[in-house]
């Protein structure tokens, strides 16, 4: 099973609430849109992975203490747990979003997050993260390797969850 990690960086631009999110250049989900964020190296906790990964793909700074965890996601393909994802989010970091080769930065407005120009899981917990919610969910994909291609079948997603043992 993979591990990986998103990072949604949060701003207030003259009372609107605006995310970072990336158009993603390559890997798993090239093309689409999603937070900054990818799979954990060794001997990285998920918040160290989340900070470096944020800063390769747009250059912010974010201390690892700044980061709020959000949610666990368990994505299933054709019965087996394929990747966990742990979803963190923050309003402090340095530094000005640049483009990478793997990621082109965007901030957009919470009320105009491009659902349809993502994974389709995303629309089901992501408004949840923006919402300042934790939560906790499963989703299950079916016809095979690479996830990205694979077909979304169905979710279980649970509210309120504590992250309190997080390591
Ligand atoms: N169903 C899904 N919905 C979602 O929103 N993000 C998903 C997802 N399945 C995987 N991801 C995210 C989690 C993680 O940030 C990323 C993993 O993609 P990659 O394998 O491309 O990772 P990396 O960006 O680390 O790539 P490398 O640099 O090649 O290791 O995709």
């Amino acid at each position: 099973m993979i591990e990986a990690t998103l990072c949604f960086p949060r701003r207030d631009v003259d009372g609107t609430e605006e995310v970072l999110l990336i158009e993603k250049r390559r890997g798993l989900g090239e093309g689409w849109y999603n937070g900054p964020g990818g799979k954990l190296e060794a001997g990285e906790t998920p918040r160290e992975c989340a900070v470096r990964e944020t800063r390769e793909e747009v250059g912010l700074e974010i201390d690892p203490a700044d980061l709020e965890k959000a949610a666990e996601l368990d994505f299933r393909l054709d019965g087996e747990r394929h990747t966990l994802c742990h979803v963190f989010r923050t309003r402090t970091f340095a530094g000005e979003p640049r483009p990478s080769p793997e990621a082109r930065p965007e901030w957009v407005a919470v009320e105009a997050v491009p659902y349809d120009r993502m994974w389709e899981d995303d629309r089901l917990w992501l408004p949840a993260v923006l919402a300042g919610e934790t939560v906790a969910g499963e989703f299950r994909f079916v016809g095979g390797e690479p996830l990205d291609e694979a077909d979304f079948a169905d979710h279980a997603l649970e509210r309120g969850v504590s992250f309190a043992d997080e390591r």
